[in-house]
């Protein structure tokens, strides 16, 4: 059982916020102690805003503290779009959380896609992997990067970054972001991290709110996952993976849930 990930479920969104600050907390110390830096990824649709309700409010104590100049902040998924654009997951980021920080708090270095390329998803996708190589470099094998952290979030179809059920950027083995000009979810022109990456990291949480969720989390926790992309990031990380949801996204849902502890 210990292998399996936590699912932690709230009454409220404010509940699984208080929670998921703690949570980030705590892998921020584990990243700090390692390696001086907290190198995390984040995704895009409803996970910034709550990002901004759990991790903004002001510390209740310095443990409680919130070190966002020792933040290196990736995308777990990017749109081919400027940075200004309503669909760039950078822009929504900004406009949530980065645009929001106390001047005082010091300010996380953040990586964005490399905008002169948009119009070919491949150099996006290779000068997102060079970036990662460059930040990551002298730390690991370089095999793979790990994360310290991976914050993402779940689609209704059981999509997590943009990696979607069935497609066949699934079996990807080698790369550390592919792209992708197909995604069933608009715009379809994106860049994502890869299975093997998402797998790979120190911890991944995903969030996951409101009941258009509750039929999803049935197939990737009751069912056998039914290959779901979600699924297979359960499958990969184990007991390194939890779920930050509230009651409305877990309705019939037969899993246990864990009580919240770090
Ligand atoms: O760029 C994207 O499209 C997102 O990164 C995507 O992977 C998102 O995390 C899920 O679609 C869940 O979105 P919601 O939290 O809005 O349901």
């Amino acid at each position: 059982m210990t292998k399996q990930p936590s699912l932690y479920a709230f009454p409220t969104v404010n509940d699984l916020a208080s929670a998921l600050r703690a949570y980030v907390i705590h892998c921020q110390e584990a990243g700090l102690a390692r390696h001086g830096v907290f190198k995390v990824a984040v995704s895009g649709g409803s996970l910034p805003k709550t990002l901004a309700q759990a991790l903004l409010p002001p510390p209740a104590s310095e443990a409680d503290t919130v070190k966002w100049d020792r933040w290196e902040i990736f995308f777990a998924d990017e749109r081919a779009v400027p940075l200004d654009h309503p669909d760039s997951n950078y822009g929504l980021l900004k406009a949530e959380l980065l645009d929001k920080l106390p001047a005082e708090a010091g300010q996380p270095t953040v990586h964005p896609i490399d905008v002169e390329v948009l119009d070919d998803t491949q150099e996006l996708a290779d000068r997102y992997e060079q970036a990662l190589v460059k930040s990551f470099a002298g730390r690991d094998s370089v095999r793979l990067p790990i994360f310290d952290l991976l914050l993402l979030g779940c689609g209704p179809d059981g999509h997590t970054c943009s990696l979607f059920p069935g497609h066949e950027l699934l079996r990807e083995t080698t790369a550390w972001v592919a792209p992708i000009e197909d995604s069933p979810k608009p715009p379809p022109r994106r860049v994502t991290l890869t299975l093997p990456v998402v797998n790979h990291a120190v911890r991944v949480a995903f969030v996951a709110t409101g009941g258009s969720k509750a039929e999803v989390m049935k197939r990737i926790f009751d069912a056998d996952g039914d290959g779901l992309p979600c699924a297979l990031v359960n499958e990969g990380t184990g007991e390194r993976c939890s779920w930050f949801v509230d009651n409305d996204a877990v309705v019939g849902v037969g899993y246990p849930r864990r009580p919240f502890n770090l």
